[in-house]
């Protein structure tokens, strides 16, 4: 059983801050909704997890080492930033042939997340001939390849068809049920509400809220309201959100 620790993790670009304080635990057996408004820190907690970037101060564990620390990381943490990551020119096979290598996972591997996230027809084609929705399926690939018990997934809804859109729900559900410790940002409240047993939630790169869904969904539900968790995140993040647009 492993989980994800951020203490006291800080990271500032320049005077900007980027993430402020910020400690919370991504524990097995559930999946983690990671929320809140554009620029609030998500991909920064989640790049500073990664080792991508060094925090100002703090840490961001995994197992109670740094992610960085781990000889074959892929198998110990999947994880889904940026779908744009592929090379263009190679093809599906080949890009996950190359991280497989890296990890010392076995090549069976390739074939059966291919299959598990629908790509096996698309195996041997380039990546830059890929859709939005296929290119997001084998960033996915890529995170489930080394097997990992702990997923961290940057809006994997992204692009994906209606049936893509349940399937990654469900694969979700089904990743936490096998014990692994799950974290999953989204700005789609709706999907969110029926995916996370567990909420995180920042604004301008501090806490607002570590609860249940539930917990969460009734603490900030409005008096006469159809308690939801679009109308208890909206109401929350009210003071927190930077970019606003201005009429419809
Ligand atoms: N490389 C960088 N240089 C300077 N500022 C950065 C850099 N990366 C992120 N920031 C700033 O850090 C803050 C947090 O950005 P981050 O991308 O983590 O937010 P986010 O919650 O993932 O947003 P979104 O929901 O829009 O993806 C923003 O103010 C952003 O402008």
């Amino acid at each position: 059983m492993t989980s994800i620790e951020i203490n006291e993790l800080t990271k500032r670009y320049g005077a900007v801050p980027a993430v402020e304080g910020l400690s919370f635990s991504v524990a097995p057996g559930r999946v983690t909704g990671f929320l809140g408004p554009n620029g609030s820190g998500k991909s920064t907690t989640m790049r500073l997890v990664l080792g991508l970037d060094r925090p100002t101060s703090g840490n961001a564990l995994i197992g109670g080492r740094p992610y960085v620390s781990y000889p074959e990381p892929m198998r110990r943490v999947g994880a889904l930033l940026d779908a744009t990551a592929a090379h263009p020119a190679r093809t599906a096979h080949q890009h996950l042939l190359t991280l497989a290598l890296s990890n010392r996972i076995p090549e069976r591997r390739i074939g059966e997340v291919l299959a598990r996230t629908g790509l096996e027809t698309a195996a041997r084609r380039r990546v830059h001939t890929f859709s939005l929705g296929m290119r997001q399926r084998l960033g996915i690939a890529a995170a489930l390849l080394g097997d990992p018990p702990v997923l961290m997934l940057d809006e994997p809804g992204n692009g994906l068809d209606p049936e893509g859109i349940a399937w990654i729900r469900e694969l979700l559900r089904r990743l936490a049920a096998e014990g692994r410790a799950v974290l999953v940002s989204s700005h789609q409240m709706g999907e969110t509400a029926r995916f996370a047993d567990h909420l995180v939630v920042l604004g301008r790169g501090r806490l607002l809220a570590d609860a249940s869904l539930e917990e969460f969904v009734a603490e900030h539900a409005g008096a006469g309201e159809e308690p939801s968790l679009e109308r208890a995140y909206l109401r929350l993040t009210e003071e927190a959100t930077t970019y606003r647009a201005k009429g419809a």
